[in-house]
């Protein structure tokens, strides 16, 4: 795979008040041509950042990007205007003309010349497709102000992707938007990416929206990167704190701790029970592990809680259960699950 974007021991350091900050920390990462990458991490984990890092709109303090190929700290001005032509961007807020129509500036943003005051008819043609594809066909001769929110953040997918960019930027774009908005556009962005084969960088706080389209992820702690890998591998079996409070935020089996602390009545154990979460960490659960350890160990399994979603193609979650039975039973079975690479924990027992 060719990478379209590298970080080489990348450090972004500004000088405020209180001293030096560094707002990225020795960073290195390879962003894969066609890859759709999510960067998540808490507000001022240095995922903008990152994003200003790729387009030159921040120069590193130290470290290497290379972007298409190129290394931006090499480039003149020429050569990186040429780089940034090739990137699209689209923040929280729709970036519009607001006297012209939706087709007019996607149809600008399509045409060979960006700073063209009137598109051509191949421009507009391909304007109009792009609308239709993001269901804005009857309002393409709208202005922005006639919009709603989540129909103009449409409308900038469809702008952003006009130019055929060879990298996508997007930075929070689906945080003013409702669920259901949220996942319009997030489709909308992989199926144009997919198409087009583009690299997409998706800045947000929000897990969801990595599941959703996202096939890598890294993740960004004050600066660092403290986890990066494929999505569903990661989710699966998160190793970094940050990641974990991320998967945890998205999943109802965080709510068994709550209940342990607060000494919930629901979690109370009779003597010879044990309340064990298993996670699945392994691509296939095909096998109907529960059933087969109810019968091959004779212990009862009762499943309190359950939460398994689909990552890509990939199951990940799992279940927390109350284990009942003979102890050296309950141990047998917890040996063939995690010989199945199931993640076994034991968070009670009486
Ligand atoms: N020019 C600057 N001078 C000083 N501090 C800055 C500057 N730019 C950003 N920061 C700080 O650097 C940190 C990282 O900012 P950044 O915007 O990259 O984070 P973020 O992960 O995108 O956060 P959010 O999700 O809140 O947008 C934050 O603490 C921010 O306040």
């Amino acid at each position: 795979m060719v990478d379209a974007i590298v970080f080489s021991s990348v450090t972004k350091t500004v000088l405020t008040a209180d001293g030096p900050k560094s707002l990225i920390k020795d960073v290195n990462l390879n962003f894969e041509a066609g890859g759709i990458y999510g960067i998540i991490g808490l507000g001022g984990a240095g995922k903008t950042t990152l994003l200003k890092l790729v387009d030159h709109t921040l120069t590193p303090t130290s470290g290497t990007i290379s972007v298409l190929g190129q290394d931006l700290g090499a480039l003149d001005d020429r050569g990186l205007a040429a780089v940034q032509a090739q990137i699209s961007k689209v923040g929280v807020f729709p970036d519009f003309d607001p006297d012209r129509t939706i087709l007019e500036s996607v149809a600008i943003a399509a045409g060979e010349d960006p700073e063209a005051h009137e598109p051509d008819e191949k421009a507009r043609a391909k304007a109009f497709r792009l609308l239709r594809e993001v269901s804005l066909r009857s309002q393409k001769d709208t202005y922005p102000a006639q919009l709603s929110g989540g129909e103009l953040q449409r409308a900038a997918v469809a702008k952003a992707f006009a130019s055929d960019p060879r990298i996508v930027l997007l930075d929070e774009a689906t945080a003013a938007q409702d669920h259901l908005e949220s996942l319009d556009i997030l489709r909308l962005v992989q199926q144009f990416a997919h198409e087009s084969n583009a690299t997409v960088l998706l800045a947000t706080h929000e897990i969801s929206a990595v599941k959703e389209i996202c096939d890598h992820i890294v993740v960004l702690d004050r600066g660092l990167v403290v986890e990066e890998g494929v999505t569903h591998a990661v989710l699966a079996d998160p190793q970094a704190a940050q990641t974990r409070i991320f998967t945890q935020s998205a999943s109802s089996l965080g709510k068994v701790q709550t209940l342990l602390d607060g000494h919930d009545p629901v979690v109370d154990l009779r003597p010879g029970q044990k309340l064990i979460s298993l996670r699945y960490v392994h691509e296939d659960v095909s096998e109907p592990l529960v059933s087969l350890v109810t019968r091959k160990f004779g212990i009862d399994v009762n499943i309190m809680l359950a939460d398994v979603q689909i990552v890509g193609k990939y199951p990940i979650g799992g279940i927390v259960a109350v284990f009942e039975g003979p102890e050296r039973n309950i141990r047998d079975a917890i040996a063939f699950l995690r010989s199945k690479k199931v993640r076994v924990e034991v968070l009670a027992e009486n």
